[in-house]
């Protein structure tokens, strides 16, 4: 990105906290002057928002920490069941080393196989220069970089540090402005990490803000280990938010503590409207011992429809999808929906 894009990004960033954040500081005072305190009769409704981008992160994240190798045929007929229930995007596999992560090895292979769907769009992981080549000659369009905004997740996640990852994704980013290739971003840990406890806000908030200022369209806001609550998933977004808006922002919640819902409740409330999310609550990271799958697409897509918020996600291709995989890996399936509507 050159100097003058970076600072027309800076000043609408911007440009869009102050509109916001005067029109509620506005409202506020309004309600205060005039002793309003309910909108809606006698009490005071957060607002949602009307239509949801969920990220369906199943073949990657949900494969990823699988001990068997899946078939790649396998995955190939997943993600084509994936493509038709409504999905905007499916994240596919990653472009990273095979000794590291042996599941997705086949990422070539599975990229080529796939039937690819108007309008869906499929992204792949890749951590540095290496993997963005392989990535586009498979034939990806989309990529995603992803960072930790703790240092021994780094270290033990991705082989460096959070300064020495940020160096590698400039050169992706790079690569990829000059071949026209979206980037999305994803921060790991911003509840917490499996090897330094607590994590700092305002780290999640550095650690993010520099990856959009490189040229990410969206960063993704994942609780690895599924350690959040609505406060810390709260203050962890406020914090965020006072350097990026809620529209650049998505949130990626693992359910080890059954707290994924509400967090995913409280950035909706938020204004955040990505939602990333596994099928049949498929998954969790090789390298965050001890964390569960993430949150179920099919329990999102119920709350959602429940809120009448858009998505597009016709529930019961999605159910099937996941009972198909669910079988195949001999699995139980995780989401309370789709078991309470096929009586598993
Ligand atoms: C990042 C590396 C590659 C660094 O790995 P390294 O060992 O530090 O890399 P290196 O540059 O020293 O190279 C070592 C070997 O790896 C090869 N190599 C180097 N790069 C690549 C590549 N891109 N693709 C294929 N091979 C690669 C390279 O060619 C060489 O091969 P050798 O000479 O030994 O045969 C490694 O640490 C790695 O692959 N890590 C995998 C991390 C991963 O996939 N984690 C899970 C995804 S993150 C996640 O799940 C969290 C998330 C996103 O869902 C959000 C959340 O929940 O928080």
């Amino acid at each position: 990105m050159s100097r003058g894009e970076a600072s027309s990004r800076r000043l609408s960033t911007m440009a869009s906290l102050v509109c916001r954040t005067n029109l509620v500081a506005a409202l506020k005072t309004f309600c205060r002057n005039y002793g309003i305190s309910a909108i809606h009769g006698t009490h005071s409704f957060p607002e949602y928002p009307k239509q949801v981008r969920i990220v369906e992160v199943g073949p990657r994240d949900g494969l990823q920490n699988e001990k068997e190798l899946v078939p790649t045929d396998v995955k190939i007929e997943f993600i084509n069941r994936l493509s038709q229930t409504g999905h905007q995007s499916v994240e596919v596999t990653s472009f990273v080393s095979p000794k590291w992560v042996p599941q997705l090895a086949d990422h070539a292979e599975v990229m080529r196989g796939i039937k690819r769907v108007k309008g869906v769009s499929y992204p792949v992981l890749t951590p540095n220069i290496k993997g963005f080549e392989a990535a586009i000659a498979a034939g990806c369009e989309e990529v995603a970089i992803f960072g930790a905004a703790s240092e021994s997740f780094s270290q033990k996640n991705i082989n460096c540090s959070i300064a020495e990852s940020l160096e590698r994704f400039q050169d992706v980013m790079n690569a990829a402005n000059k071949m026209g290739i979206r980037v999305r971003g994803y921060v790991s840990c911003v509840c917490g990490c499996p090897y330094e406890g607590p994590v700092d806000p305002k780290m999640v908030a550095k650690v993010a803000y520099a990856m959009y200022q490189m040229g990410c369209y969206e960063i993704s806001l994942g609780d690895t280990i599924g350690v959040g609550t609505p406060g810390s998933m709260r203050r962890m977004l406020e914090e965020v938010m006072t350097l990026l808006p809620p529209d650049v922002l998505a949130v990626h919640c693992h359910d080890t503590y059954g707290q994924a819902l509400p967090n995913i409740l409280t950035a909706l409330q938020m204004g955040i409207s990505v939602v990333d999310a596994s099928v049949a609550g498929l998954g969790g990271c090789p390298y965050a011992q001890g964390a569960s799958g993430n949150v179920a697409t099919e329990d999102v897509v119920y709350m959602l429809d429940g809120l009448q918020i858009e998505t597009g996600v016709d529930l019961d291709k999605l159910i099937d999808a996941g009972n198909y995989i669910c079988k195949i890996l001999n699995r139980p399936n995780y989401s309370k929906v789709s078991c309470a509507k096929t009586k598993c």
